[in-house]
């Protein structure tokens, strides 16, 4: 299989450990697998396997509560809470239009900041407090701590994204140092059938500067390369699946990919999924980092706030789904 029909591994482990030289070789590769693949694989990331399989246990915990207690959290506006199946109102799709509503339940849970944080009193949108449920002890420890091992992760990554584009190693620190991130937790039911317009999660783009995966023993997401080809990523022990999203476009002027992508599980069992979608500090502006940009290339979008932007998002991919539904 050629190089960009296939799903690149990054090892971490040499950058992690602060190896001479070890920065620059790693932001090379990474450049490569996002201008020509937009997914790659992390190993030796720092996250040890017991503690991702912790979370993965909370999430199916999560799941097989009665539905009235999942219902009570149902998602705000602030995008934390439980989203049922099939009602799917966030998610449809931006890449295929016409699927039908998504197979999968998910739970969302963002920063958690105290009930007395200025952004949580002013009701701030996309700041709101986490909603946690009520008989789950244990599940808001573990998934919290899970989130803030995965914030740091990414302030270390950010900065072979910054070498990947040719800037100072420091350049994205100030912009990651809060950065906003959510955490989906879905629960995909095993899908009979050939429905080629049905799927656990329909073909999309993330809206992030980047999304981790965590490392799934139960296969099921699909990326759609730059030649148009559907190939199914391998589940590789261990590795995290790292992808960019819309923001990561705008913060490279299109030079880094958002890759569609897909998920359907046809494994015969439950299939969960752990998704951190992470973007830099709230109130940042994303506009095109400087080597992204010249007198051929000039910038692509106007700069972007993440509040601006995702209301707008959310209201977009609503409307599809109210105009999909009309037309049934
Ligand atoms: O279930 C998966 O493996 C992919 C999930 C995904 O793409 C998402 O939550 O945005
Ligand atoms: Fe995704």
């Amino acid at each position: 299989m050629s190089a960009t029909e296939t799903i690149p591994v990054i090892d971490l482990g040499p950058y992690l450990a602060g190896e001479p030289g070890a920065l620059d070789r790693t932001a090379q590769e990474l450049r490569f697998a996002l201008t020509q693949i937009g997914f790659y694989f992390i190993t030796n990331h720092g996250i040890s396997p017991e503690k991702i399989r912790s979370v993965f246990e909370q999430v199916k915990r999560f799941h097989a509560q009665p539905i009235e207690k999942k219902m009570a959290l149902k998602l705000d506006n602030h995008g934390t809470g439980y989203m049922p199946m099939r009602g799917n109102t966030l998610r449809t799709s931006t890449v295929q239009a016409g699927t039908k509503p998504n197979l999968n339940e998910a739970f969302f849970v963002k920063r958690e900041l105290p009930p007395d944080h200025p952004d949580v009193l002013a009701n701030r949108r996309y700041r709101g407090p986490n909603r946690w449920p009520a008989d789950l002890p244990g599940f808001r420890e573990i998934v919290v701590d899970y989130c803030n091992e995965l914030e740091r992760l990414v302030q270390k990554m950010v900065r072979l994204y910054a070498r990947a584009l040719d800037l100072p190693a420091v350049y994205f620190d100030a912009a990651f140092q809060d950065p906003q991130f959510s955490l989906r937790m879905t629960h995909y039911p095993h899908q009979e059938g050939p429905a080629v317009d049905e799927f656990g999660l329909a073909p999309h783009t993330d809206t992030s500067f980047l999304t981790l995966l965590a490392p799934n023993d139960v296969a099921g997401l699909s990326i759609r390369t730059q030649s148009g080809k559907w190939i199914d990523a391998p589940a590789i022990p261990d590795a995290y699946v790292v992808n960019g999203g819309q923001m990561l476009q705008r913060w490279t002027n299109d030079f880094f990919l958002a890759t569609p992508h897909r998920a359907v599980n046809r494994s015969g069992g439950e299939r969960y999924a752990l998704a951190f979608f992470c973007d830099a500090t709230i109130d940042w502006p994303i506009a095109a980092v400087p080597t992204t940009v010249g007198p051929d290339r000039p910038p692509k979008y106007p700069t972007t706030y993440y509040t601006d932007y995702m209301v707008r998002y959310q209201k977009r991919t609503y409307d599809l789904l109210a105009d999909a539904q009309a037309a049934d």
